[in-house]
């Protein structure tokens, strides 16, 4: 069943004089993937720093759920059900993939007296880490140490720190950024699995993905966006082809 989880309306972020995001509003629904394209400095991080809390909007607003989250903190956006992965990877290199997980499942528990965490949730956190692993399906690497694994896999594991959060909004920064063509396969999947129970935002650069995984696009160049809707509609769009397909077509 289909649901908006996340709602943005005429959001900015001026830097000075320069508008980064100017008015763009977008929804985010349960069972989609809603992929945000553009040119070279056409927004796109700025926009996902605005939904994660990492940067607070000049104006606009931001609903997560029930809640109005704009301007509160990342760790706020993120207890309220928003997980994001960023390019720049979380993962302890040293650690083994399966103590990654658990400590990004662990940073969900209760924060008061963690000492005195009963047995239970101990098992709640390890519940959380596993279902996490399973569904980013990296059960089989479990054991392997994060920094032995590859960039495919790191990426898989990223997202599934992510997971153990329990987001049930999913904003992704360049998931497929520097694979090859089976792991960039494994992480389409991936993506596609994951969108059943989640609404997904996707920030990529690689355009036959983004074509191939996307239910809703929206096209950004200079903050501002320029068109939105279905793959078809974004293909057969004038200003897109002229601002930027064009560019690489
Ligand atoms: N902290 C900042 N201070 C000043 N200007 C910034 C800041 N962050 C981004 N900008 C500017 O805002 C504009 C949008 O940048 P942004 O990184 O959001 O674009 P992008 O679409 O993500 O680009 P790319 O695809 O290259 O990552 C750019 O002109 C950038 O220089």
């Amino acid at each position: 069943m289909s649901e908006v989880l996340l709602s943005a309306r005429n959001l900015t972020k001026r830097f000075g004089g320069l508008a980064a995001v100017n008015e763009v509003s977008v929804d985010l629904w349960r069972g989609r993937i809603h992929a945000v394209i553009g040119p070279n400095g056409a927004g796109k991080s700025t926009l996902a720093n605005l939904l994660s809390g990492d940067l607070a909007p000049t104006s606009g607003t931001i609903t997560l759920g029930e809640a109005n989250v704009t301007g509160w903190k990342p760790e706020s956006v993120s207890k309220a059900g928003l997980g994001r992965s960023y390019q720049k990877t979380n993962i302890f290199l040293p650690f083994t993939v399966w103590e990654n997980v658990r400590l990004a499942a662990q940073s969900r528990a209760p924060h008061p007296a963690r000492w005195l965490r009963r047995a239970t949730s101990f098992a709640a956190t390890n519940e959380r880490a596993q279902r996490a692993l399973a569904l980013a399906g990296l059960e089989h690497r479990k054991d392997a140490v994060a920094g032995t694994v590859s960039h495919g896999e790191q990426r898989q594991l990223e997202i599934a720190m992510t997971l153990a959060t329990e987001p049930r909004v999913l904003l992704l920064d360049e998931p497929l950024a520097g694979m090859g063509t089976v792991e960039a396969e494994r992480m389409v999947e991936l993506l596609q699995r994951l969108k059943a129970e989640h609404a997904v935002m996707l920030v990529e650069h690689d355009m036959d993905a983004v074509f191939a995984l996307a239910d809703r696009l929206t096209v950004m160049v200079n903050g501002q966006v320029i068109a939105s809707g279905t793959p078809a509609q974004i293909r057969a769009d004038a200003n897109v082809q002229a601002a930027y397909l064009g560019e690489e077509h």
